[in-house]
């Protein structure tokens, strides 16, 4: 599936948090969405699961307006792990991951059998079968994070839009999820702080800062120590990755003088 932002824009209260962002993920590509605290990650990602509307410009999928079609229908394309995705209700484990199939399910709340290796399989890639009995409320926060990794992929989706997905996670886990996302086959957007983890794990990145795209393109192109220094404010040494030679970056970190 392939997604395009098309000069989305969203004003809220005078302010302008994201400025005319234009975006492509092609079919099956990994595009991170990097920049610093408050330069409208979040809020971009949000206009892409629909829970915010652009003020202006439009999110297509495969071309057609996600504004045009039904909730249901989108969620059907589209699923979104956030920061916000969690659940006041002490559901189990299982009960949260198969709540992924609502957008496909048609007044039969029970689940086929298909459906259930679905949410079974999803638990096993996530690490979190031996938690399926458990309330979700008594989760640690990686734990829980797996778990609404698990209902989105059992939403079937073509576009997993991802915010902050290793959030809470250990390295193991962390590095699981990202090679998860790298051969997973879908359309990824997917905002990420760890600039080597999305260097490692994105075809492309898009850096925002205020709001605004300032660069677009492979991660070896975009993550000069010129543009870490404009955007982030640090100066990084930029080194190749022994193995993928990927670009990483490393900070030097020094006693400020008193
Ligand atoms: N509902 C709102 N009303 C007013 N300002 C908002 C609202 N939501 C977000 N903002 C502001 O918009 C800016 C962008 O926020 P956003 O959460 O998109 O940034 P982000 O890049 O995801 O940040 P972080 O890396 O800290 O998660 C921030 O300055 C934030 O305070």
């Amino acid at each position: 599936m392939e997604l395009t932002l098309d000069a989305v824009s969203v004003e809220i209260a005078g302010a302008t948090l994201v400025d005319e962002l234009s975006l492509k993920a092609g079919d099956g590509e990994v595009v991170g969405l990097v920049g610093p605290n408050g330069s409208g990650k979040s809020t971009a990602l949000r206009c892409v699961y629909r829970a915010l509307r652009p003020t202006s410009g439009a999110v297509l999928v495969d071309g057609s307006d996600l504004t045009a079609m039904s909730i249901r229908d989108s969620a059907r394309s589209v699923a979104a792990v956030t920061q916000d995705s969690t659940t006041d209700l002490d559901f189990t484990v299982a009960e949260v991951v198969a709540l992924g199939r609502f957008p496909h399910q048609r007044g039969n709340p029970s689940l086929s059998e298909r459906e259930q290796e679905l949410c079974a399989e999803a638990m096993r890639r996530t690490g979190v079968t031996h938690l399926a009995r458990r309330g979700v409320l008594s989760l640690s926060g990686g734990e829980r994070q797996r778990v609404l990794i698990a209902r989105a992929l059992v939403q079937e989706p073509r576009l997993l839009v991802l915010d902050e997905p290793t959030n809470h996670l250990d390295v193991r886990h962390q590095v699981e999820l990202l090679s998860f996302l790298r051969g997973c086959g879908l359309t990824v957007l997917v905002a990420l702080h760890d600039l080597n983890l999305a260097a490692s794990t994105c075809d492309r990145l898009a850096v925002l800062y205020e709001g605004s795209l300032v660069e677009t393109g492979p991660p070896a192109d975009v993550l000069t120590p010129e543009l870490v220094r404009r955007v982030f404010g640090v100066t990084p040494t930029v080194v190749p990755h022994p193995l993928t030679g990927v670009p990483q970056l490393l900070y030097t970190v020094a006693p400020e003088s008193p």
